[in-house]
């Protein structure tokens, strides 16, 4: 049997803290396997444990089969956990390690013939005699999934189950943990922290922040409609290109996306997408492009959709099957709060303000709250009014775009090349980070 999770605004509060978890609202379907994504401390391992009662709920609801289940003591809910540290009692076998759940539940049952069952399934038949201790790590693994799914529960619980192997491992338990639960069709709710490992396994991942769930979709959607910049800059390696700009919309001439040194000018006739940004025009905008957007070629090459820019190469990523290019277009990277590694900026050279703009510490503080709640953007200096075009700017980090291309491409660290922008993979995010364009399918007046 599977069931049905349901929270209901459910938030989490720890003594003297701010909700861990904030008004979290999600749906799980029986059988479904659902990923909770984010960075350290942004509360997934929190949502897991109030789904398991190992954790009081603050306020909410959570449903279990549409019942009310906030009260349900941890033993009566049939969900079984698998945790990140294996957590096997090293005095006992593998066999009974494997067993024991079982034996919990009917002292007098024989439970080898379940446990062989269960032991086959992973491919662990033949450690079952030794210690936890005598087994490597994605066997000693396999052991913890198999006591989980001894006594088949209705609901699997996975806390970074797979963080402590090593990457080839971690890789190949993904896909048996994949198999393994659509086999079982046990509704699966797993965290993570891995985006790659998140978009692999989830038949829906959901992004948490602070607390607070950003945007629950298909892997696919994720990836294609972020619905803020830290979806965005979450989700896909290499990390989406995410470059302060401004909308440059005059009555009578071409609409534009200044990115400082140089211009995206948007094709005529407008996109219903790109005639929406015209009500930015002036303020303060985050243009995201992942690395495929762009294309190193020159504006004699451009396709319908495409418009020039040129970048000083900075450096070269060589990745085996494709390469990695940073460039240098004289555009400023917008800085995302929380998230774990972020691109690593060259120091900045600023003037100093003399006018009472904010001191180093209130930025430090901002950026700092930032990753309890609030923006998901920092936007450095923001400049209120428009912009004039190539104007003056303060220095920029080195690298603003990083495009991918085939392997054997060879580029001088200097050298200024063309560059296109496929505007149909453009990503346009207003100054608190939320999507503008592609404009969200709730818009009115917009079905499409
Ligand atoms: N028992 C506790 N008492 C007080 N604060 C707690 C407790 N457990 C967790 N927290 C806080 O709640 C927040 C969310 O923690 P949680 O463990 O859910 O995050 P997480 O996303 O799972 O992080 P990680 O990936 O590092 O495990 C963190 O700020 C954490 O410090």
């Amino acid at each position: 049997m599977s069931r049905a999770i349901s929270l209901r605004s459910v938030s989490k509060r720890y003594e003297r803290t701010n909700r861990a978890v904030d008004r979290f609202t999600l749906d799980i379907e029986p059988g479904e396997f659902v990923v909770l994504l984010g960075p350290s401390g942004c509360g997934k391992s929190t949502v897991l444990r109030m789904i398991a009662g190992l954790e009081d709920i603050t306020e909410g609801e959570l449903l279990l089969d549409g019942e009310y289940a906030n009260h349900i003591p941890p033993r009566d809910r049939a969900m079984a956990m698998v945790f990140q540290n294996f957590a096997l009692y090293p005095t006992m076998t593998n066999r009974d390690n494997i067993g024991f759940p079982l034996r919990l539940e009917n002292p007098r049952l024989d439970c080898r013939p379940q446990v062989e069952a269960t032991a086959r399934m992973l491919g662990i038949e033949d450690v079952l005699d030794r210690y936890p201790s005598q087994l490597s790590g994605g066997e000693r693994q396999r052991v913890a999934m198999g006591r989980a799914i001894s006594r088949r529960p209705s609901v699997f619980l996975m806390d970074e189950p797979l963080s402590n192997l090593d990457a080839k491992l971690r890789n190949r338990l993904r896909a048996e943990i994949s198999q393994l639960t659509a086999e079982l069709g046990v509704t699966t709710v797993y965290v993570t922290h891995d985006q790659a490992e998140a978009m692999s396994l989830g038949d829906r991942v959901a992004v948490i922040r602070g607390g607070v769930l950003q945007q629950v979709s298909t892997p696919r959607d994720m990836y294609a409609l972020p619905e803020n910049v830290f979806v965005a800059a979450f989700i896909g390696t290499p990390r989406i290109n995410l470059l302060q700009a401004v909308v440059y919309a005059p009555l009578d001439g071409r609409m534009s996306i200044d990115l400082g040194k140089q211009r995206l000018p948007l094709p005529e006739p407008l996109s219903a997408d790109h005639q929406l940004l015209r009500i930015q025009q002036g303020r303060q905008i985050i243009v995201g492009l992942r690395s495929e957007a762009t294309r190193i070629a020159p504006p004699s090459q451009a396709r319908p959709g495409e418009v020039a820019l040129t970048g000083i190469v900075e450096h070269m990523e060589y990745q085996g099957h494709e390469a990695l290019v940073h460039f240098n277009t004289g555009s400023r990277p917008a800085v995302v709060a929380d998230l774990e590694s972020p691109r690593p900026q060259p120091p900045v050279r600023r003037r100093r303000s003399r006018s009472g703009g904010p001191s180093v510490l209130t930025r430090i503080k901002g950026r700092a709250m930032a990753h309890v709640s609030g923006p998901v953007v920092a936007l450095d200096d923001p400049e209120p009014g428009p912009r004039p075009v190539a104007a003056e700017r303060p220095a920029v980090a080195l690298s603003d775009l990083v495009v991918r291309t085939g392997p054997d491409v060879r580029l001088r660290s200097g050298a200024q090349v063309p560059l296109l922008v496929d505007l149909a993979h453009l990503y346009v995010f207003d100054q608190h980070g939320r999507r503008i364009c592609p404009a969200p399918a709730d818009l009115p007046g917009l079905d499409a």
